[in-house]
């Protein structure tokens, strides 16, 4: 991917992701994470090289929940079902279920800046999980919650995976989240990206919670920082 400006901002990236497979992506700052994104999701097409993803059903979620403050937290899950031309009862039933699926029972009827920074991002989970994505792409969706409300998320993230088989592609900086969602996570060098190792995540589905104080996780996370430390250093 070459940007109109002569960035060179991906090169000879090759990804494979299988259907309900759940990858990650780490990489430095800048390597291109975000443009891989938004190429495989078609915001935006690619200078040279070939890109198939089955984008009929696509889930996107931004870094920020991107909701509309006028519209109250149903109506805002129902944004993309009436782009789509869903019935309003539809639209409705579909909204609540959704809403609490994400753990926003009780709150439909507020506004976004009634909610917390977390409570924000359940609702943008929400409206995209509302159109049934077989495909879901992530854009560092809990990047700028605490920690607690980020574990939290994750474990729901997992039990949203679980319950709707969709096939996941996930950017993040912390690498626990990685390896705490992810069947594989990926790291890409410096810019111009390239795809530098995979690592294939051996934890069964359902994850624990526990499972992120055991020895096993904190090994592979280690390996994972010190094969980031030498995409920085490299
Ligand atoms: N529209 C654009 N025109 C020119 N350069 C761009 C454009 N969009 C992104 N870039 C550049 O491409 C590179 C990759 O950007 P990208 O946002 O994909 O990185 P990233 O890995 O997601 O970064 P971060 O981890 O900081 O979010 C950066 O150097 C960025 O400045």
């Amino acid at each position: 991917m070459q940007f109109p400006d002569g960035t060179q901002a991906l090169e000879d990236v090759s990804l494979t992701i299988r259907q309900n497979e759940f990858v990650s992506v780490v990489g430095p700052s800048g390597c291109g994470k975000s443009t891989l994104l938004k190429i495989a999701s078609g915001l935006f097409p690619q200078t040279s090289g070939i890109v198939k993803v089955d984008r009929e059903q696509l889930g996107y979620t931004f870094q920020d929940a991107t909701l509309m403050p006028w519209r109250k937290v149903r109506g805002n899950v129902e944004l993309l079902m009436e782009l789509r031309g869903y019935s309003k009862a539809e639209r409705k039933r579909i909204a609540l279920e959704q809403i609490k699926m994400v753990g926003l029972d009780g709150f439909a009827d507020h506004y976004p800046k009634r909610l917390s920074g977390g409570m924000r991002m359940r609702a943008s989970l929400a409206r995209s999980l509302a159109l049934k994505p077989n495909v879901f792409m992530f854009d560092e969706p809990f990047g700028a919650l605490d920690e607690i409300t980020r574990e939290r998320l994750n474990d729901e993230l997992v039990s949203l995976f679980m319950r709707n088989s969709f096939t996941g592609l996930f950017i993040t900086h912390s690498i626990p989240e990685a390896v705490y969602l992810s069947s594989k996570v990926v790291v890409m060098s410096r810019r111009p990206g390239r795809i530098l190792k995979e690592f294939d995540i051996p934890f069964a589905y359902p994850r624990d919670p526990n499972l992120r104080f055991s020895a096993e996780f904190a090994a592979l996370c280690n390996e994972i920082s010190v094969s980031l430390r030498q995409a920085i250093e490299q």
